[in-house]
């Protein structure tokens, strides 16, 4: 008989409790969202033990050379992520709380939540965590080749590493991760901050989403969430923008403008002068329209790339990025698209009305959108540092 009781440790409390019984599982986290869990997943697993952990303060200060400014990878909203090296010579990135608040440690709890209960090779994984006092960490796997964006516009850009084959390994593997989170986790997770810098990229640069801080579970059955929107600018949905209502095709929507992103190393949203912001969809669009795919290609791949497969990337990421969000297709339908394995559905896109008047109403002119009504939006940025040993570059 297998039974044993786990609790998590630090001076915030207990942060799970895990009863594990005949390779099933009861999951209690303080939020109380998941009393009781018996996932598909787990039960697939069987007796797996969790492969995550509590981390003691003084084991991550040691990791990390007391939080040195020199191992601080980025920065983001919740925090900085710095870089650490366990006992074992195993590697680390660590998510360090900024300012202690109800609504960072509600974040903190809901990343912690669903990454508990999250695996998939496209998926970043969970180390484990920290609570302690007021301090509060996440550890995950360190991803050696860092974020999407740092290659794309950030301190490695102008070293392109990423060739034609790895952006289309890149954009499959992340829709990948997606589809998992939709149509595979019990519950199923709505991201709702799909962009660059979530995409990391491990040695092989294969693509691991990660940042679930903004992550909802959705119970089978509900239709839309209410709640106030959040993401980050250039990459959200209109209809969640102005209304704050998530569902899947917002993920569907933030993975078009990823798509057109990858393919042609622009910007979500260029400046054209101090008061016009052209988005890469208004970009885009009528270049499709005019069968001017080459002009999309970014420079950088200096013309090396396959025709086919990039017209597949941008006819997707528009399919993708139309007003409407019952005309998005789902992400299983851009996986099997990005695969190039359903010839009828492709076709049937090409021959797309949208693709045909640059006018077309189908997609947004990127300046109505009314983003004022949400909760938070944060806009990128990325701390430039040289990536750390092991990067094959
Ligand atoms: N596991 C990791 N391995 C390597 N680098 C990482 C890892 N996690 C995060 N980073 C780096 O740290 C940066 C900051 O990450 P973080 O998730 O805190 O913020 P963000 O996603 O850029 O912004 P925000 O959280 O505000 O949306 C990332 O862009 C990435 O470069």
């Amino acid at each position: 008989m297998d039974i044993h009781l786990e609790r998590g440790e630090g001076g915030w409390g207990s942060l799970v409790e895990r009863l594990w019984l005949f390779g099933f599982v009861a999951e209690k986290f303080p939020t109380g969202m998941t009393i009781i869990h018996e996932s598909c997943e787990l039960a697939r697993r069987g007796k797996e033990q969790p492969t995550w952990r509590v981390f003691s303060l003084k084991e991550l200060h040691s990791a990390t050379n007391n939080f040195n400014y020199d191992n601080k990878l980025g920065e983001g909203s919740f925090g900085s992520v710095y870089w650490g090296q366990l006992w074992d010579g195993s590697q680390i990135a660590v998510k360090r709380l900024k300012v202690w608040s109800n609504r960072a440690e509600t974040e903190f709890t809901v990343e912690l939540e669903i990454l508990a209960r999250i695996r998939h090779k496209n998926l970043l994984s969970l180390r484990g965590y920290c609570a302690e006092g007021q301090e509060r960490l996440i550890v995950y796997e360190y991803m050696q080749n860092l974020s999407l964006h740092s290659h794309l516009h950030g301190h490695h850009s102008f070293e392109c590493p990423l060739d034609w084959n790895r952006r289309m390994n890149i954009a499959i593997g992340s829709a990948e991760g997606i589809v998992y989170l939709h149509h595979q986790a019990t519950p199923h997770i709505i991201h709702r901050d799909i962009k660059a810098s979530n995409v990391l990229l491990d040695s092989d640069f294969q693509a691991r989403v990660a940042d679930f801080g903004f992550a909802m579970l959705i119970p089978d059955g509900t239709t839309h969430v209410p709640t106030k929107g959040k993401g980050t600018l250039g990459y959200l949905a209109p209809e969640y923008a102005m209304m704050g209502k998530p569902n899947e095709s917002c993920d569907v929507y933030s993975f078009g403008v990823l798509l057109l992103e990858l393919a042609s190393g622009r910007r979500p949203t260029e400046k054209l002068s101090s008061t016009v912001t052209q988005s890469i969809v208004d970009w885009a669009l009528p270049l499709v329209c005019e069968k001017k795919f080459s002009e999309i290609a970014d420079p950088r791949l200096n013309g090396i790339y396959v025709e086919g497969e990039l017209k597949r990337v941008v006819l997707v990421a528009l399919m993708c990025v139309q007003d409407l969000p019952e005309k998005r297709p789902t992400m299983l339908d851009v996986v099997e698209l990005l695969k190039g394995e359903s010839k009828d559905k492709f076709s049937h896109i090409e021959n797309s009305e949208m693709f045909r008047s640059p006018l077309t109403e189908e997609i947004n002119n990127g300046t109505s959108v009314v983003e004022d009504r949400l909760d938070y939006i944060s806009e990128e940025k990325e701390l430039e540092r040289p990536l750390k040993e092991n990067a094959e570059l």
